[in-house]
């Protein structure tokens, strides 16, 4: 894991074009956050984007969610660390083969690969969705059954809600980077998010990055959005 950004902070880059991604990204410091690009601006605005973020200096999680046969995945995860982006995400529920695939095709690139990290259970998906689509047991069981297949696997890690952070840190230990979306300051809306906790309390509970959206890209001032969770983060720590 690398601390050469001084917050755990990732925003979610959520445009439908390049310019007001690349917009964005001109009001963040790539000393102080990282940035995301996620399916749609990906698929409008492709891998020239993301070469431009990673030459303006940012650390980038190319969040694709690669879920496919084990030598797909592979190719698309090698792909990805061509383009130097600092980590990229397959969905746990791929299976072992899939995941220790993903992770076998990283070995060249040395240090210089990105994190490899699983998506455990989506932090919109809410404990009575899981029985339709065939998951039995509950929601916290599956996360932690997904976030330890994904370890024995070989992956640096996994996306999960910080509500689940403390248990999983349990399982997996301190070097499992554990990745947060649904983060929400208090008194923002929850959106489309379910499972949703405050940035203090998520690093609190032991999340290592945040993965965080529309609080800070829909606010009147992202910079100051940004700034107040830096600020609010610091304090928590000191
Ligand atoms: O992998 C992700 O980044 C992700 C996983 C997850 O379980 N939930 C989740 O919200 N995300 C992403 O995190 C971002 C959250 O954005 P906001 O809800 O606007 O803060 C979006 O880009 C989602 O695609």
């Amino acid at each position: 894991m690398t601390d050469s950004v001084s917050s755990p902070v990732i925003v979610a880059l959520d445009y439908d074009n390049a310019e007001d991604a690349l917009a964005m990204a001109g009001r963040l410091d790539p000393a102080v956050c990282r940035v995301k690009v996620g399916k749609e601006l990906f698929t409008i605005a492709g891998p020239d984007l993301v070469r431009k973020l990673v030459a303006s200096g940012f650390e980038v999680f190319l969040d694709l969610k690669f879920h496919d046969i084990p030598n797909t995945v592979a190719a698309a995860v090698r792909a990805a660390a061509n383009l130097g982006v600092w980590m990229v995400n397959v969905h746990a529920s791929g299976g072992e083969r899939m995941m220790q695939a993903a992770r076998a095709v990283l070995e060249p690139f040395g240090e210089m690969r990105p994190l490899l990290i699983g998506v455990t259970v989506l932090t919109s998906t809410a404990e009575e969705e899981l029985a339709p689509v065939g998951v039995t047991r509950g929601l916290d069981e599956q996360v932690v059954a997904l976030a330890k297949l994904a370890k024995e696997s070989g992956l640096d890690g996994v996306v999960c809600s910080a509500r689940e952070a403390s248990a999983l840190k349990a399982e997996c230990g301190k070097g499992f980077a554990l990745v947060t979306p649904g983060i929400r300051p208090a008194g923002s809306a929850a959106d489309d998010q379910r499972r949703i906790v405050t940035p203090v309390d998520a690093v609190k509970g032991g999340a290592d990055y945040l993965v965080i959206g529309r609080p800070i890209t829909a606010a009147e001032n992202p910079g100051e959005a940004l700034g107040a969770i830096v600020d609010d983060l610091h304090q928590a720590q000191n």
